[in-house]
């Protein structure tokens, strides 16, 4: 079986990738990775263990026994650390707060892209949509799709609150904009790299921005396929 295509999708916190990337993956019936899933549930399962995901020698201790699965069925989505389903635990507002901690350390990252790297080859699918931060820039640079989803900053926090009712909306908005902070520092998902198409959502609804990164892929693959006949 040939290696599935891929379309790589990077974006700020709550510019609606794991949202609009599922429901374009069901349209294209292509598999769907959330890659973020997997620097959350480290942290998880770091937090587990009583470790502070600040200090990066134990993070990197704690990883080596990390049994992580992620399902690539946009319509079963599930995530799991060893027995334990983590699917609705990884969103909790300790765990947001870790996860940039664990995502900092170099050795942690390049051991999730392999994972990710096998995933995607082993998913059995015609093809995967990945998203993340370093998607369309490290994990699958050479993707024949890549995408920025973007969002004005105001717009992001006022979606995001609206998902947690555990805590108000300045908190989750505040929250949100110091993780984006100290991830950016990590890896540049504000500005597209070159062939990356950005997807500005700040005034799209869901459907249009299904609908604008369904025409990309769309797009991408027919450029794709001209390339390859000539
Ligand atoms: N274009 C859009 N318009 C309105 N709401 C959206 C849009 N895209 C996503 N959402 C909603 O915003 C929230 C955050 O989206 P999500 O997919 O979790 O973002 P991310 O994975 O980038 O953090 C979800 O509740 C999602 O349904
Ligand atoms: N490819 C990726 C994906 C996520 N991450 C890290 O994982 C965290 C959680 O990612 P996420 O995609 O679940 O976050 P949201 O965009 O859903 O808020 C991010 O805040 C990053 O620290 C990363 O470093 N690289």
């Amino acid at each position: 079986m040939t290696d599935p295509v891929i379309v790589a999708i990077d974006g700020p916190a709550g510019s609606g990738k794991s949202s609009v990337s599922k429901q374009a993956a069901r349209a294209l019936g292509f598999g769907y990775l959330d890659t973020g899933a997997a620097y959350r549930a480290l942290a998880w399962h770091a937090l587990e263990h009583g470790i502070d995901t600040s200090d990066a020698a134990s993070v990197l201790d704690v990883s080596g026994d990390f049994d992580f699965a992620i399902s690539l069925d946009p319509d079963a989505y599930t995530v799991r650390v060893g027995a334990a389903d983590v699917t609705e635990a990884i969103r909790e507002p300790r765990v947001a707060e870790a996860v940039s901690g664990v995502a900092r350390v170099p050795a942690v990252r390049e051991s999730v892209n392999a994972l990710f790297r096998a995933l995607v080859a082993g998913s059995g699918r015609r093809g995967v949509i990945v998203e993340g931060r370093d998607i369309t820039t490290v994990v699958a640079p050479d993707a024949p799709v890549r995408i920025l989803l973007t969002a004005a900053p105001e717009v992001r926090a006022a979606r995001r609150s609206a998902e947690v009712s555990t805590q108000d909306a300045a908190s989750v908005a505040a929250a949100m904009h110091k993780r984006d902070a100290s991830d950016s520092s990590v890896v540049d998902f504000l500005t597209a790299a070159p062939g990356v198409t950005v997807v500005d959502s700040t005034d799209l609804d869901f459907e249009q921005t299904v609908e604008a990164v369904l025409d990309v892929v769309r797009t991408g693959r027919r450029t794709q396929v001209g390339a390859d006949h000539g």
